[in-house]
């Protein structure tokens, strides 16, 4: 699904991202993780597009999109949430979702009043359930910004969901959440799984990593250090190491 090949960027003499490596398979949940600093989310902002890599190829089923638009990407079926909350937070949660749903990547498809009494593929249909299953049905006409933080992150995941990626990058989806929420999240993320979602999963919450993915990459000063599942990289000395400084 998704596959980075070499992949570089430095910022000046930083070496944000030096040289890493990874596959994401068709439908699996693929955690990427590492102290503060590692070059996780330099790496989500390289695989949506808002840097270019220094060096190296990111290819999304099969064709390299290193130098395509964000935008473009969205096309193609990749769809981000933000560590930090970004919403239109003047317009109402629908308004939010409809402005995700027609999105560059789908303007071309239909005109606007074809679009507005929902002729594309009932995009209204589609809100509705992104609603639904984000829990924000009954806050459909209440401002983004009157929302409760924890709201606001699941209105974050519906917008990413109602742009219909086939890859969904959540970049630290659990930051400022409760434990309630955080259990939740995670059954959410389960529940997009089963629906056929392929998920890359940012996340400083260990346990829910631990919980929900298929496969880890971790990362450390820019470098992939271990990969696998849960209970190989939680076992490698190299990971111990670099999180508590107790490996080996
Ligand atoms: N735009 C930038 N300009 C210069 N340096 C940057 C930039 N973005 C990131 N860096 C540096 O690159 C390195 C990796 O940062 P990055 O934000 O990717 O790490 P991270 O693993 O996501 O960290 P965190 O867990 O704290 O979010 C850090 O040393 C950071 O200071």
């Amino acid at each position: 699904m998704l596959e980075v090949r070499g992949l570089v960027k430095h910022f000046g003499g930083v070496r944000a991202v030096d040289g890493i490596d990874f596959a994401i398979r068709p439908g699996e949940v693929f955690g990427l993780i590492g102290p503060n600093g590692s070059g996780k989310s330099t790496t989500v902002n390289l695989v949506c597009g808002l840097y270019a890599p220094t060096q190296g190829q990111i290819l999304f089923q099969g064709q390299d999109i290193a130098r395509v638009a964000t935008h473009k990407r969205l096309s193609l079926g990749l769809a981000r949430t933000f560590q930090n909350i970004r919403l239109f937070t003047n317009l109402t949660v629908w308004e939010n979702l409809w402005m995700a749903e027609n999105a560059p990547a789908h303007r071309a498809e239909a005109g606007f009043l074809k679009r507005w009494v929902g002729g594309r593929g009932n995009a209204r249909e589609r809100i509705s359930q992104a609603l639904e299953f984000s829990g924000l049905a009954h806050r459909a006409d209440d401002l983004a910004g009157s929302l409760a933080f924890g709201e606001q992150r699941r209105l974050e995941l519906a917008r990413a969901l109602a742009a219909r990626p086939r890859l969904l990058l959540l970049d630290e989806p659990a930051a400022g959440m409760n434990a309630e929420e955080i259990a939740q999240l995670d059954e959410r993320i389960r529940m997009l799984q089963q629906q056929g979602y392929t998920i890359l999963l940012i996340e400083h919450h260990m346990e829910l990593v631990m919980a929900v993915t298929d496969r880890i990459c971790v990362l450390n000063f820019g470098r992939k250090i271990a990969e696998g599942t849960p209970a190989q990289v939680q076992a490698d000395p190299a990971v111990r190491d670099a999180y508590l400084g107790t490996g080996a």
